[in-house]
């Protein structure tokens, strides 16, 4: 495992900030957020499940609260995670830039890390206040099966590219592996399959 070094206040704390639909959250995420946080020597990983994924309109999501709940159950037997319900609480659709500033409010001057998803990371560019984004917090971009994972064009300084431990696992595949009546064990944690079951989600789909 690498060691990655980024410059960074002294004594400040090191937050993680993994933002994702999560509908449902699975080892991919958790794996992508856990790599880091050792790779990168953070205090935390804040998991921020979205309010409405604007990039993801056309598609159907499910209800905040379950995606949010399902977030709480894959995160809960870490100590180093939590989660936020920043961008569920906020009304509208949700832009990472209000993410870092509310998260900034709350977490004062602590140093701020937005993990993201080779497929994630290629399409920044495109979010709300790209620009901005770059002051507010450092990305780091990790590997992900089917992607290339690359920071070019954006800025010098503001990304860290980063390898994680492969895992071709979707939130899409997921789902249509539920509604198909595929088992989904071992791809999301245990607590989110007995939760996708209580609730009956992605069973129409
Ligand atoms: N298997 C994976 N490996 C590494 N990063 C991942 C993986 N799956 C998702 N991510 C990253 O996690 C973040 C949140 O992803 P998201 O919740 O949209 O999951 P998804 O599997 O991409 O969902 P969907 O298939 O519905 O688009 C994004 O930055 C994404 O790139
Ligand atoms: O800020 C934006 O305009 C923006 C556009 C698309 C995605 N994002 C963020 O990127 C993260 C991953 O999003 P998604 O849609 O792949 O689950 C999540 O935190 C989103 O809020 C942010």
């Amino acid at each position: 495992m690498g060691e990655q070094e980024v410059p960074t206040g002294r004594g400040k704390r090191r937050l993680g900030v993994m933002g994702g639909t999560f509908d449902p959250i699975h080892h991919g995420h958790l794996v992508a957020a856990s790599e880091v946080a050792a790779q990168f020597h953070l205090d935390e990983v804040i998991f921020v499940p979205t309010g409405q994924p604007w990039q993801k309109s056309h598609k159907e999501v499910s209800p905040a609260e379950d995606r949010y709940l399902m977030t709480v159950i894959a995160t809960a037997s870490n100590p180093q995670f939590s989660v936020s319900r920043s961008d569920i609480d906020r009304k509208g659709p949700t832009y990472t830039i209000d993410t870092l500033r509310d998260l900034r409010e709350v977490h004062g001057d602590a140093d701020l890390f937005f993990i993201t998803g080779a497929d994630a990371l290629s399409q920044i560019l495109t979010w709300r206040d790209a620009d901005e984004l770059f002051s507010l917090s450092h990305f780091i971009g990790v590997t992900r099966p089917g992607h290339v994972l690359t920071d070019d064009g954006l800025p010098e300084g503001g990304v860290s590219l980063v390898e994680v431990p492969a895992l071709a696992i979707s939130s899409t595949d997921c789902r249509a592996r539920v509604a198909q009546g595929e088992p989904v064990w071992y791809l999301v944690p245990d607590g989110v399959v007995r939760y996708i079951d209580k609730r009956q989600l992605y069973r129409g789909e």
